[in-house]
């Protein structure tokens, strides 16, 4: 990869629904901007707008690394929540890049554990540290998934597709609900009841599950709804929102044999840490039979940096 003119890296998180910019330098990034996917019709148009706001003399000859929720590999990338698709080497052209870096966002999200602060992770259950592989998951748009393998002085990045894995339940009325889901579709993913999506549609099963019309709501109607206490059906969506995720992620840890800890990412939970921390998460995520002991003692942590993507990629080992 070829070093930028003044050794600034360009970098952009590029959710399904938002998009955050900022400029890095030496591990540390500046100049951060969040706007809504929605306001442009491809990514080319939204970093173009990004780099016009800046000073002249920092936006030339840049190397730039996105983050990006999809599948990377080769050239060609699809975001599989949102309709922009584009080629990596047409896009460092046409915006006279020096170099691009594109990495999937959980990849640069893992990227990011070993420089957060500690005021930015937020412990749920009772081990508050621990040693070895590193397993995260994160509910936003979607529900992205990765492993971090340390490595001598180094770690592995593993970024995976975890969250289009089959959901199981684990109880009778988890089953009922999955049973309602399987008549939208014939595969039920982990991403279905686990992003913002996800709590409309836990929601909306609930609804019927008790036989009344569920209302037009967005996730955040079914968080704010929940958590005032105003409506029993949001109260229920929130609460198998969070068991769901315990147990997914107690599957994850199980898989991966993450005595790191697992750390939770995404734009959802950050918002209600508390309820989150007396949600049935962490003990759906011990609830693994033989193996709860093992789960035990793997520690829990809800990530409160918006966009931990962003301090992965300001710290990615590429020449800038
Ligand atoms: N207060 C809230 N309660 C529940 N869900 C919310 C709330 N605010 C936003 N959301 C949902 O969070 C999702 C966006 O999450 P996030 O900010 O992580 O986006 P993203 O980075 O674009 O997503 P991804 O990386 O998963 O593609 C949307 O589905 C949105 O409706």
């Amino acid at each position: 990869m070829e070093p930028s003119v003044n050794g600034l890296r360009l970098i952009a998180d590029i959710g399904g629904t938002n998009a955050r910019f900022a400029l890095a330098r030496d591990g540390r990034y500046s100049r951060l901007s969040s706007v809504e996917d929605g306001r442009y019709d491809t990514l080319h148009d939204a970093l173009a707008d990004y780099l016009t706001v800046l000073p002249v003399e920092e936006r030339s000859g840049l190397a730039a690394a996105i983050a990006i929720a999809a599948p990377v590999a080769g050239d060609q990338i699809t975001m599989t929540n949102k309709t922009w698709s584009f080629s990596v080497e047409e896009l460092k052209r046409s915006l006279n890049l020096v170099s691009l870096t594109v990495v999937n966002d959980f990849a640069a999200t893992a990227q990011a554990i070993p420089h957060l602060a500690e005021s930015e992770r937020f412990v749920v259950g009772l081990p508050t540290s621990g040693k070895g592989n590193i397993g995260i998951v994160g509910p936003g748009t979607g529900l992205g998934m990765s492993a971090l393998i340390p490595h001598g002085a180094d770690w592995v990045l593993v970024a995976g597709e975890g969250g289009h894995a089959t959901l199981a339940a684990s109880t009778e009325e988890e089953f009922a609900i999955l049973q309602i889901l399987r008549k939208r579709w014939t595969h039920v993913s982990a991403e279905r009841v686990l992003s913002g999506a996800g709590l409309v549609n836990l929601y909306e099963v609930l609804c019927s599950i008790e036989g009344v019309e569920p209302l037009m709501l967005t996730p955040a109607d079914v968080t704010r709804r929940a958590l005032h206490g105003s409506d029993n059906n949001c109260i229920k969506a929130f609460e198998y929102f969070c068991g769901f995720l315990g147990s997914v992620a107690g599957d994850l840890a199980l898989t991966i044999g993450a005595f790191g800890g697992i750390y939770i990412a995404g734009g959802i939970l950050l918002r209600f840490k508390e309820a989150f921390a007396t949600s049935s998460f962490r003990q759906r995520f011990e609830s693994k039979g033989r193996f709860s002991e093992m789960l035990e003692r793997i520690p829990t942590y809800l990530i409160l940096d918006e966009s931990p993507a962003l301090t992965g990629l300001a710290n990615l080992p590429i020449n800038t």
